[in-house]
């Protein structure tokens, strides 16, 4: 059995992530599984543990780097978060497609260990409007936003350890960019896309 595809969607806080991811994984063709982050930060209004994030401590989270069971894990203004090992590992060797949504440190661990995923960097039409999303969103104090934005502007530097740059200006183009880059990775790692192999046998019989 061909493993999954393995799809790292990164990028600066406030950028769009999640909002995209959202829209993709609401697309009929697109059925990939979507990666859970463990984080110590405190869980927002209406986030749910175990569907959003799995919030722990900074105790529980140290043990579980100090056993090996983080895929990667950062420190991102004041808080780790991490990508738990054993759901990556089991998804993609049952054939499934995996989605990781996360920061620049740790998807530049993830490539290192990793290099045959496809490594996207969402990046903002420019930092004016990426400030006004994280105000917008109204999730942090000025004061987080200011390092966030902060943060931004290195990670936005390290975009060139990506394969691809995907601007979400709008939602619906920068889920169409992805769903090609996502066609890309399929077509590279099971030579024809899965959809069309029923069809080539009909016509072969
Ligand atoms: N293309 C867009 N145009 C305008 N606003 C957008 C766009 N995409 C997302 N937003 C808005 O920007 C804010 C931040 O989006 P989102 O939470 O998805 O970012 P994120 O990159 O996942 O952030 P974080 O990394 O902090 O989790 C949200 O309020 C969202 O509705
Ligand atoms: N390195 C990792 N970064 C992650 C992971 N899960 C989420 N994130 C990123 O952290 C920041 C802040 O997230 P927020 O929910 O507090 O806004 C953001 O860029 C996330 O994408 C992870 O497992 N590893």
């Amino acid at each position: 059995m061909k493993r999954g595809v393995l799809i790292v969607l990164s990028g600066p806080s406030g950028v769009g992530k999640g909002t995209v991811r959202k829209a993709l994984f609401e697309e009929p063709d697109i059925d990939f599984q979507y990666s859970i982050s463990m984080t110590t930060r405190q869980p927002r209004a209406g986030e749910v543990n175990g569907e959003d994030y799995f919030f722990v401590t900074r105790e529980e989270f140290e043990t579980e780097i100090s056993n090996g069971g983080m895929l990667e894990y950062a420190e991102y203004v004041g808080n780790y978060y991490g990508t738990p090992k054993s759901f990556i590992d089991r998804t993609l060797a049952a054939g499934r497609d995996v989605l990781l949504e996360i920061e620049v440190q740790g998807a530049l661990q993830v490539k290192e260990k990793m290099p045959e995923g496809a490594y996207i960097f969402l990046t903002p039409p420019d930092l004016h409007a990426l400030k006004q999303r994280l105000i917008g969103r109204g999730t942090e104090a000025m004061a987080v936003i200011e390092k966030r934005v902060s943060t931004a502007t290195s990670e936005i530097r390290m975009m060139a350890n990506y394969d691809y740059a995907v601007v979400n200006d709008e939602v619906e183009l920068a889920v169409r960019r992805i769903k090609d880059i996502i066609n890309v990775e399929r077509l590279r790692v099971h030579r024809v896309l899965p959809e069309y192999v029923e069809m080539i046998e009909e016509l072969e019989e």
